[in-house]
């Protein structure tokens, strides 16, 4: 019973049986399926691949086009995109937004989610779609706060002050008027018809997951009782709701694992143990957590690759012990001497992706729930404008968002011995369908 429930590892995934042809992602025990088959992400972040689409203003439908053939041609078969967007006083968050108010929403660029999901279905590609932001760079849950609260929506870049925006940021769960914006917005684009190719969304296998937002977290490091409580509750209440408008399509939370869940492995279990959930994810960061120093990293390399291990796995074991499959849908490591340009080397960084990518595909060859990665984040053809490598309105787009020096973890089309090895590993990670 055990193994058939996939809390005990060795037994390589059985196959998911011919008769389960449905093109929709579901999810069979501890692993994803697909067209018969078991199904691995081999996947990037390309958070602005809807922004690409917009047939005017910050649209580039070529560029789009040409990113995704690249990645195709490497073996990528998922991307990772943000849905909607907030418009925002805050300095460093990405403009124009989805959404330039309460229920004021950008034509413009809805249809340019509609083109990169038509897009994405020409090439046998799917999508994870998230609907909200816990970080500034999109507007997001403080934004959210901005109109409801009436409260000055602060940019952590400019204040520095980020243990009190995640302490404020996390109010957004329990304040009523701005869930109830927020599940308007999401039955907008749950609901929405695309305006390429006349599908609804919610009948299209290319959209994998809806995911509630992007690294949601129950506040800070200190978060109390209550916030975990309200946090847990939310989670479960909107995955649920999310289910009611849309029968065909997963749901997952956007979590980082133990680093958004205030390294409290019970919340972190407790917060996807409901049955709305369908599958765990986690991120993983070790520059941003503190464990690599990119300017040190003889002395910092082994504490962080180790400790980088002990996270991969340990997110692996809660998996099996819930009984769900989980994906490391973020990771990232910066240029080497911590440099932004595109001219320096990225050895470290491919050392770092493949160690992760080794330690994943051994596990999910012997069996285990890992279903798969993307790494953050798809730079593509992407170049940085300006000197101090900080985006302004109208440069190009990139893997890093507004609120980080751009260079820092994108993977550029230039960047070759990366790409080599994503392919290697897409491939290997391929072959364990059947
Ligand atoms: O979701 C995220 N996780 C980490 C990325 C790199 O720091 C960041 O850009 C993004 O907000």
């Amino acid at each position: 019973a055990l193994a058939v429930a996939g809390l005990v590892s060795g037994a390589a995934a059985a196959p998911v049986g011919a008769a389960d042809k449905s093109e929709f992602v579901t999810v069979k025990q501890t692993h994803f399926a697909r067209k018969g088959q078991t199904y691995y992400i081999a996947g990037a972040n390309f958070w602005y691949g809807g922004y690409l689409g917009s047939p005017s203003g910050v649209g580039e439908r070529a560029r789009l086009r040409k990113e995704l053939d690249t990645m195709k041609a490497i073996g990528i078969n998922n991307v990772r995109v943000l849905a909607v967007s907030e418009k925002t006083e805050m300095t460093s968050a990405v403009r124009p937004a989805t959404t330039n108010g309460p229920g004021k929403y950008d034509e413009d660029l809805l249809a340019g989610l509609d083109f990169l999901v038509d897009e994405l279905g020409k090439r046998d590609m799917t999508v994870v779609l998230y609907l909200n932001n816990f970080w500034q760079w999109s507007g997001g849950m403080t934004q959210y706060l901005n109109w409801f609260e009436g409260t000055p929506a602060l940019d952590p870049n400019v204040t520095r002050d980020y243990d009190g925006y995640m302490a404020k940021t996390a109010r957004f769960y329990a304040n009523k008027e701005a869930q109830t914006e927020y599940r308007g917005t999401i039955k907008k684009i749950v609901q929405r018809v695309n305006t390429i190719n006349g599908k609804s969304y919610r009948d299209d296998p290319v959209i994998m997951s809806w995911q509630l937002a992007n690294e949601p977290r129950p506040g800070n490091g200190k978060a109390s009782d209550k916030e975990k409580a309200i946090y847990t509750t939310w989670i479960a209440d909107t995955a649920q709701y999310i289910h009611e408008l849309d029968k065909n399509h997963l749901v997952s939370s956007g979590s980082e694992g133990l680093a958004g869940s205030a390294q409290d492995a019970k919340l972190f279990m407790a917060s996807h143990s409901s049955k709305h959930v369908d599958y765990l994810t986690y991120h993983l960061w070790p520059k941003n957590w503190g464990w690599f120093d990119s300017k040190k990293p003889v002395e910092s390399w082994d504490g962080a690759i180790a400790r980088s291990r002990d996270y991969l796995n340990s997110h692996i074991d809660m998996a099996k012990t819930l009984g769900k499959p989980i994906v490391l849908e973020e990771f990232g490591l910066d240029r080497d001497g911590a440099s932004f340009d595109i001219k320096a080397g990225t050895t470290i960084r491919d050392r770092f992706y493949g160690e992760i990518f080794e330690l994943i595909g051994r596990r999910a060859a012997a069996g285990d729930p890992i279903a798969g990665w993307n790494f953050w984040a798809w730079g593509g053809a992407g170049r940085a404008a300006n000197a101090d490598y900080w985006w302004k309105q109208g440069n190009d787009f990139m893997g890093d968002p507004p609120q980080e020096e751009q260079g820092l973890y994108s993977v550029f089309d230039s960047d070759a011995s990366s790409l080599a090895l994503i392919k290697d590993h897409a491939d290997k990670l391929r072959s364990l369908q059947k």
